[in-house]
């Protein structure tokens, strides 16, 4: 494989921006990759994954290259050990000239021994992982690290999952349809399948397969009225309101408007209509609802845990007191949201977490509580990445009592 220089110094600067300038790697990304216009999608493709790649595995590197990477200098040797580890010949740049590739593998060799370097995480996440997840911890931290695969939910609203399997063959995306995820199609080959026609048409929405158990947990029906409070950019609201067939009201609410926005041309091209977007602004839009849902989707901000394949940057970027204060929101919106829901009715809990803190023992909690006085847990699901092989996820469905 011949590499080009260009797309070695994109991926160097993305590198740079994302540890030395703390930014997030799909924001270093977008920028850098808007940043030349005549790169094709192979280059594009080179410069996301090597750089994603080299994210995720930045204390290995860092490790077998001998020291903490401080300088562009560094980031080239990174990038080099990262090469050669893959089993690339290295460019006769100058960038690689000092890499002594023997002591690197004498390190990597060597590093074996310990878990957290091995998975390249930082030590306290090694541990919180050790403590909370127990043993499967090393199995679930490995397939974390794996790449995720690109997952699509079929819009049963415009489409079903044959014909839309058989549109995108025809654009010349191959895809399997998943026996255990009724509206899931996962790409053969990792392509930009948001440059199709289908995904311009409303046909799809690239969602993991894991996240679609989500709105099959809610257990929706046509004409009801349905609060997903936490919906953010909406994943899982067009997922409920594709359920619905369209039927009924979601009021999709969040505390960040810009959130909503996206929310509203996603729902535009799927052609969903069914879909109310409301700002939270203070607890006064939540007590105007107060016993007013059939169903509640409380899809709460989390650790991310559970997602660390598709944001690798996050491994670097959480620290023990982002997840204690996160945990603090998670009880809150328990306690406070679940009383939108009318008696009788269903509520589904759910993170993107794999830390039991975050997710058995908070429903546990809110159930040992005044608010979750009158509500009964009815089932919940540890979806793990390493059982699954999709991205990891926590959801509990409660009831009401009547
Ligand atoms: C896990 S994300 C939601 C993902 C979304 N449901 C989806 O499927 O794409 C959690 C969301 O909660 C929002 N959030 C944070 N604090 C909140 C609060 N106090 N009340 C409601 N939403 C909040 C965040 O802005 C974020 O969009």
């Amino acid at each position: 494989m011949k590499f080009h220089r260009n797309l070695s110094e994109a991926v160097v600067a993305a590198l740079q921006q994302i540890f030395f300038e703390q930014r997030y790697a799909d924001k270093a990304l977008e920028q850098i990759l808007q940043s030349n216009k005549r790169w094709g999608a192979r280059d594009r493709a080179f410069i996301a994954e090597t750089t994603y790649d080299i994210v995720r595995w930045w204390r290995m590197l860092s490790e077998v290259t001998g020291k903490a990477p401080a300088s562009e200098a560094d980031v080239w040797a990174i990038l080099g050990a990262w090469l050669h580890l893959e089993g690339h010949e290295l460019p006769a740049w100058s960038e690689f000239e000092a890499l002594n590739l023997a002591a690197i593998d004498k390190k990597r060799s060597q590093i074996s021994h310990n878990p957290a370097v091995e998975e390249s995480v930082p030590d306290w996440l090694y541990e919180l992982g050790q403590q909370e997840v127990g043993e499967r911890w090393n199995k679930e931290l490995h397939a974390l690290n794996l790449q995720a695969e690109v997952v699509l939910r079929v819009n049963t609203i415009k489409t079903t999952r044959d014909q839309l399997q058989k549109q995108l063959d025809a654009e010349g995306y191959e895809t399997l349809a998943l026996r255990e995820y009724p509206d899931a199609l996962q790409l053969v080959q990792r392509q930009n399948v948001f440059k199709s026609a289908a995904f311009k048409e409303g046909m799809f929405e690239v969602q993991d397969a894991n996240s679609q158990l989500v709105a099959a947990y809610m257990d929706v029906k046509p004409g009801m009225r349905v609060i997903d409070a936490c919906a953010g950019a909406g994943g899982k609201t067009l997922h409920i309101a594709a359920l619905m067939e369209n039927k009924g009201k979601i009021i999709a609410m969040d505390t960040e408007a810009w959130k909503l926005s996206n929310l509203k041309q996603r729902a535009r091209r799927a052609g969903v209509s069914s879909i109310e977007p409301r700002v939270i602004e203070s607890q006064k839009t939540i007590k105007r609802l107060a016993a007013s849902a059939d169903r509640l989707l409380l899809d709460v901000p989390c650790s991310g845990m559970g997602v660390l394949k598709r944001n690798p940057d996050s491994k670097w970027k959480l620290s023990a007191d982002f997840i204690s204060s996160i945990q603090v929101t998670q009880q809150e919106i328990l306690q406070k949201y679940s009383k939108m829901l009318k008696p009788d009715g269903v509520m589904v809990y759910s993170t993107c977490s794999i830390l039991p803190s975050e997710n058995r023992k908070q429903v546990d909690a809110f159930l040992a509580s005044e608010a979750g006085k009158d509500f009964t847990l009815l089932k919940d699901d540890n979806l793990m990445p390493a059982i699954s092989g999709y991205d990891g996820f926590y959801m509990a469905q409660l009831k009401r009592k009547a």
